[in-house]
């Protein structure tokens, strides 16, 4: 069986494949590092965690109640944000695939860790397993130079400043989804707590709206999407740089402008004005993106929705397809987010070849 990690900054999602690639069990733990919850299949129980470590020991103990054992476990594989410029396609942890990883931690520093806590705990639990990492950056690894290139001296352009783009797997996994059915020019919005969109044409992603971190692009969960530089730079000046990669990432979004939460569900059902205001902005700053994307496409044949967002929200659906109106009638298609089964495929095939 295989195992797939898809660990996030304080949490580890966690889902178990046979080798016919049926989901067997999913599960994960919120609020790694402290006081969290712990759900596997319908089960839900508190649990207190240090770390990633050992959120992964309490899920491999709810496996090992539901009959899975560790020696069932034939390969893990891992979701990794960011592969940087080379790492453009899934790949065996090897002692030397792990340096490159590590070496991509400056370009990711808040994401990047996670996934990289997560192999080293699976390491430690099954030190001679065989493990896989995926990268949410390799799908966009098909963009023109003129889409990925930000206009920044060549010495800064060399070191990687650039546009890498996001939530690949998602998007890879939506191309999977549609099959022979797929639109010729497909508008893909990722709504989640990251929110992203893309351009896909036959397949192939053009262009995105997150760039060199996740952090631009429409209004997120915390995140603030696009920002001008100079405002950073200003906020950065004032806070210093750490509190400032705090509140851009971590308490602006929904949060910053509702002052009351992140969720977007809690957001539609609450009454108050600055709520009202953090959904708008929302609908109003995923429109926008969705501009420049189908001009970047030339036209669009259909709309995809995905994430927690784009796949449970009607209301939010309908606010952003009724300002899109005056593209006409167009198929708007919801594709579940199967991050992991995309994980699980990719590691299937590299288990594959030999
Ligand atoms: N029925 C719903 N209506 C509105 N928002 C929803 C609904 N269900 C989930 N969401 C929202 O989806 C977001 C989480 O998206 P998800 O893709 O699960 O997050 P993550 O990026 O952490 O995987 C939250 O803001 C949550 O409120
Ligand atoms: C890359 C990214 O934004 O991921 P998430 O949606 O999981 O935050
Ligand atoms: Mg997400």
């Amino acid at each position: 069986m295989l195992l797939v990690l898809n660990t996030g900054s304080s949490s580890l999602k966690l889902a178990v494949f046979n080798a016919a690639l049926d989901l067997v069990v999913d599960g994960n733990v919120s609020g790694v590092g402290g006081k969290g919850r712990m759900a596997l299949g319908e089960a839900k129980t508190d649990v207190t965690t240090g770390n990633h470590g050992e959120a992964l020991d309490c899920l491999l103990k709810g496996l090992g109640a539901r009959g899975i054992a560790l020696s069932d476990i034939t390969g893990a594989a891992h979701r990794v944000v960011h592969g940087g410029r080379r790492l453009t396609a899934p790949m065996r942890i090897t002692p030397e695939a792990l340096a490159q990883i590590k070496a991509m931690v400056p370009l990711a520093p808040l994401h990047n860790p996670p996934a990289l806590a997560g192999i080293a705990a699976v390491t430690a639990k099954l030190p001679n397993l065989a493990q896989f990492a995926s990268f949410d950056t390799a799908f966009h690894a098909s963009q023109s130079d003129a889409a990925t290139a930000y206009a920044l001296p060549r010495a800064q352009r060399d070191a990687g400043i650039r546009r890498y783009g996001f939530h690949g797997l998602s998007y890879a996994g939506m191309v999977r989804q549609f099959g022979d059915k797929l639109p010729h020019r497909l508008l893909a919005l990722h709504l989640g707590a990251g929110v992203s969109l893309c351009a896909i044409k036959d397949g192939r992603s053009i262009a995105t709206s997150m760039g060199y971190s996740p952090l631009s692009g429409p209004t997120m969960a915390t995140r603030t999407g696009d920002i001008d530089g100079m405002a950073v730079l200003r906020i950065a000046q004032e806070l210093g740089f750490d509190a400032a990669t705090e509140l851009l990432n971590k308490q602006s979004g929904l949060l910053g402008l509702s002052g009351i939460t992140a969720d977007m569900r809690a957001l539609l059902s609450d009454p108050s004005p600055d709520a009202a205001f953090a959904v708008e902005h929302f609908v109003y700053s995923v429109v926008h993106q969705a501009g420049g994307l189908i001009a970047a496409l030339e036209g669009v044949d259909a709309i995809a929705f995905t994430g927690g967002i784009g796949e449970n929200s009607a209301p939010i659906r309908e606010r952003i397809m009724a300002k899109l109106a005056w593209l006409g009638d167009l198929p708007v298609h919801i594709i579940p987010a199967d991050e992991e089964r995309q994980i699980a495929i990719d590691a299937t095939s590299l288990l594959n070849t030999p």
